[in-house]
């Protein structure tokens, strides 16, 4: 518990901050579906890199795989199974997300006008994985990531959509909250440089942290 509640940031054009945006209900619930969808067929993995190297976060996609740097209907670079199909209360949660962090009728952002959302990407870090700066570009269209936060805080790194270098600002994310990267930063570079690990309430039951991101693919 804060002495004072965190506040809402908008970092960035587009970027928006909203913390504990899930109530502690809502996360375990998601707790709970995650340990669900991370089961075989299509379970969590450890994602592959084309250098041959291995991301140190646990991985699942849900309505397309995706591995790098594409998505397809079968986890091609795994077990071969169809990917689970997205689930609805991943849509509703996005939706939610987006008029909350721009408003109901939001001018500006692309995207969220005929917004439909149709990839969950879960990420599991362990202590001491982390992710490197990279930019969500693997999808067709430019409709805004919303991202949900559960279990271990950590600092959250938003460069920018020009180079991988700075300028970049950190953040930190913790349990519950919610960052949406949309508009003029919705192809920024961003990454997760280290989680702070064992600062989850105990009670979530999770060791390390959830990061879900929710997508439009653009794909049919
Ligand atoms: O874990 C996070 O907060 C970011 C995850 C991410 O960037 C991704 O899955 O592409
Ligand atoms: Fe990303």
């Amino acid at each position: 518990m804060e002495l004072f509640p965190r506040e809402r940031a908008d970092p960035a054009p587009g970027v928006v901050h909203l913390p504990d945006w899930l109530s502690p209900a809502e996360q375990r619930e998601l707790v709970a579906a995650c340990r669900e969808w991370a089961r075989p067929p299509a379970g969590m993995r450890t994602v592959r890199m084309p250098n041959g190297g291995e991301m140190s976060v646990r991985s699942l996609s849900l309505g397309w795989h995706w591995y790098p740097y594409r998505y397809v209907r079968t986890v091609e670079d795994g077990d071969g199974s169809p990917v689970k199909p997205f689930p609805p209360v991943l849509g509703e949660l996005a939706r939610r997300a987006l008029a909350d962090a721009y408003g109901p009728e939001p001018t500006g952002i692309a995207g969220t006008a005929d917004y439909r959302p149709d990839i969950g990407v879960v990420n599991h870090y362990a202590h001491g994985a982390h992710m490197g700066l990279h930019q969500d570009k693997d999808e067709r269209v430019d409709a805004p990531v919303v991202s949900l936060s559960i279990g271990d805080g950590c600092v959250f790194r938003l460069g920018n959509t020009e180079t991988r270098t700075r300028p970049w600002t950190d953040l930190e994310l913790r349990s519950g909250d919610l960052l949406v990267f949309g508009g003029p930063m919705r192809f920024a570079y961003h990454g997760v440089p280290r989680t702070h690990p064992r600062t989850a309430d105990p009670a979530l039951g999770l060791v390390g942290r959830l990061n879900i991101t929710i997508r439009q693919s653009g794909l049919v």
